[in-house]
């Protein structure tokens, strides 16, 4: 029964991931401003909401005050080694500080129209209970907007130490998934991706095009 009391104490705890070198962008991604608010302050507060708590998966200093109700972690395995390395921080950090929690949400720093519903409707997804919920759009899967199971903790770790890439889809393809979908989001300019990702200055430019734009926008 999605929206129900019950469902609200069931937030996942939730982490951000912004352990990467945002070298596309040329400087730290949280600290980037977007609508007169860093991405990290924008992204903390689209979450706020869906999760139990938040923490920040950095591995430098973003130069940015950060949001002191929301701890920091750094990645647990050292030399930048991809994404994955955050969700393995983002698993340790959920086990040792939510220990009833069965998954945690992760959400990357730089897609800033991330739906609403996100956590709800990956954790509605869930079948069996210790699948990966991962979140699709316009037939494309979004990787690092997932429900992970805390139980992977150690084959993640085995995968990111094994596999030369640690590529994330394979990972992933290595356990039960369930795929959820969303839908495209209406705005004056046209439909919009939620999960639409700013890497670079450019896209910087373009989300505050569609900012400017965004209609029935529920922040
Ligand atoms: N913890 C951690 N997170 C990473 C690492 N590499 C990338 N990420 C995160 O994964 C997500 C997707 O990565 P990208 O969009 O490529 O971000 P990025 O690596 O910071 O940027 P580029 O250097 O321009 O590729 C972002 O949220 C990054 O912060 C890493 O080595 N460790
Ligand atoms: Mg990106």
């Amino acid at each position: 029964m999605a929206g129900n009391a019950a469902d609200a104490n069931r937030r996942p705890p939730a982490v951000i991931l912004a352990g990467g070198r945002s070298s596309r962008m040329g400087r730290p991604k949280a600290a980037v401003v977007l609508g007169g608010q860093t991405m990290l302050a924008r992204v903390v507060d689209r979450l706020s909401p869906q999760a139990a708590s938040i923490a920040v998966n950095l591995n430098a200093d973003p130069g940015i005050a950060l949001p002191s109700d929301h701890p920091v972690i750094a990645d647990t395995i050292p030399g930048l080694p991809g994404p994955l390395a955050g969700v393995l921080a983002a698993l340790h950090h959920a086990s040792k500080t939510a220990p009833s929690a069965s998954h945690v949400l992760t959400v990357p720093i730089d897609a800033p129209f991330f739906p609403a519903a996100l956590a709800a409707r990956l954790q509605g997804a869930l079948l069996a209970g210790d699948e990966i919920a991962v979140a699709w759009s316009v037939g494309e899967m979004h990787p690092l907007f997932a429900l992970w199971p805390v139980a992977i903790a150690d084959d993640l770790e085995a995968w990111i130490r094994m596999d030369e890439k640690r590529r994330v889809r394979a990972f992933i393809a290595r356990h039960p998934s369930v795929a959820v979908d969303f839908p495209i989001t209406a705005t004056k300019a046209g439909p919009l991706d939620p999960f639409f990702n700013v890497n670079t200055p450019q896209q910087l430019e373009e989300a505050e095009e569609w900012l400017n734009r965004l209609e029935d926008f529920e922040l």
